[in-house]
């Protein structure tokens, strides 16, 4: 018995699921898809301000190939936290499963925040599919949200609960701006995944447009909507304003079906640049919208 395997405390007898090989093969599965989805979201363009591999937008510090080290390190966690989620495990093993795959992450990108909203996101939502699987049931989002509130959602609501010093960028934008960032998302059970994203990424398919097209959409539908925390971090008020115009009125335009969809997203893009910033917690959520999608359409 290993005592520092977290999983070790939530396996029971006489459940095969989690050690045979379909179960192993599921897991597998997931982390392709995963690291698939994180792939996808960084090279996408043009997305405003963010890295991608044709440039780093507003960042100094980070280029893809941080971001892809950043993939390769989490790959063990994707496997972990979907086998976790078929055992029903509760919510402080996935907590602790996170807190090891933020410390892999720095450690594989020199103390860079790579990913630190995906791992939260894309984390419970791949225990969240585990646990699906676990059930028999067919893989539809509204399911993979249903049973990621029922089982997870108490714990994520505490999980919100931001106590004491501010440590973190996230945490210090929640208490100066009252934003509510990636831990209010997770308490919600991340309705900017379902019920802003998804759809957006689904309209565009359903127009006949293609993948980057539906990714784009998808991404400025995240940007017009969330409160997110590295925005507020990097411009303030001022700047989570500006971001926010700038994607309602790309939307307002059409987004992607506009013919000069790409010249206004690349003239975002650089003013985000000029303005440095940069909306991580809406690609996190991007990343997240892909994994559903995968998942849930073959
Ligand atoms: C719950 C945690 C995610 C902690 O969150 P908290 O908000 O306290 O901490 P942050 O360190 O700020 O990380 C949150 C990251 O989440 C992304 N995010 C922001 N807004 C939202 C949103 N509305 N919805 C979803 N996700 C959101 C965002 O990620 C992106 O930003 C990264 C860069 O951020 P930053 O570090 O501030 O760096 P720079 O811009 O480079 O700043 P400078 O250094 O240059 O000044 C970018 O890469 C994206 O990833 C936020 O960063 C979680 O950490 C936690 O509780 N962990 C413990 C483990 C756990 O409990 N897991 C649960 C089970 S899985
Ligand atoms: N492509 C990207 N650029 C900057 N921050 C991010 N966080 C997640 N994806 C990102």
């Amino acid at each position: 018995m290993d005592d520092l395997n977290p999983l070790q405390t939530v396996r029971a007898p006489g459940r095969p699921e989690q050690g045979d090989a379909s179960g192993r093969a599921f897991c597998q599965r997931i982390v392709r898809v995963a690291v698939r989805s994180l792939y996808a979201e960084l090279v996408l363009y043009p997305k405003p301000g963010l890295v991608s591999k044709i440039d780093n937008g507003s960042h100094t510090d980070m280029t893809a190939a941080t971001f892809v080290r950043s993939l390769f390190a989490l790959r063990r966690y994707f496997a972990d936290i979907t086998r976790a989620g078929m055992l029903d495990a509760p919510f402080h093993v996935l907590k602790q499963l996170g807190i090891d795959a933020e410390a892999r992450m720095l450690r594989a990108t020199g103390g860079i925040n790579t990913h630190r909203g995906a791992i939260f996101c894309l984390g419970m939502l791949c225990a969240a599919i585990g646990r699906c699987r676990a059930h028999g049931d067919a893989l539809t989002p509204a399911r993979i949200g249903e049973l990621l509130r029922a089982c997870w959602g108490q714990a994520l609501g505490a999980h919100s609960v931001v106590n004491g010093e501010p440590v973190s960028h996230g945490a210090r934008a929640v208490l100066r701006y009252a934003a509510s960032g990636a831990r209010e998302e997770g308490a919600l059970g991340f309705p900017s995944v379902f019920d802003v994203g998804l759809p957006a990424l689904h309209r565009a398919l359903a127009a006949g447009r293609g993948m980057r097209e539906a990714r784009i959409d998808a991404l400025f539908a995240l940007m017009a909507h969330i409160s997110d925390t590295n925005v507020y971090h990097r411009g303030g008020v001022e700047g989570a304003l500006t971001v926010r115009r700038q994607a309602r009125a790309f939307i307002a335009r059409g987004g992607t079906a506009a013919p000069d969809w790409e010249a206004r997203a690349l003239a975002s893009h650089r003013s985000f640049v000029a303005a440095r910033l940069s909306p991580g917690g809406a690609a996190d959520l991007l990343g997240a919208v892909c994994l559903v999608h995968a998942v849930t359409t073959r």
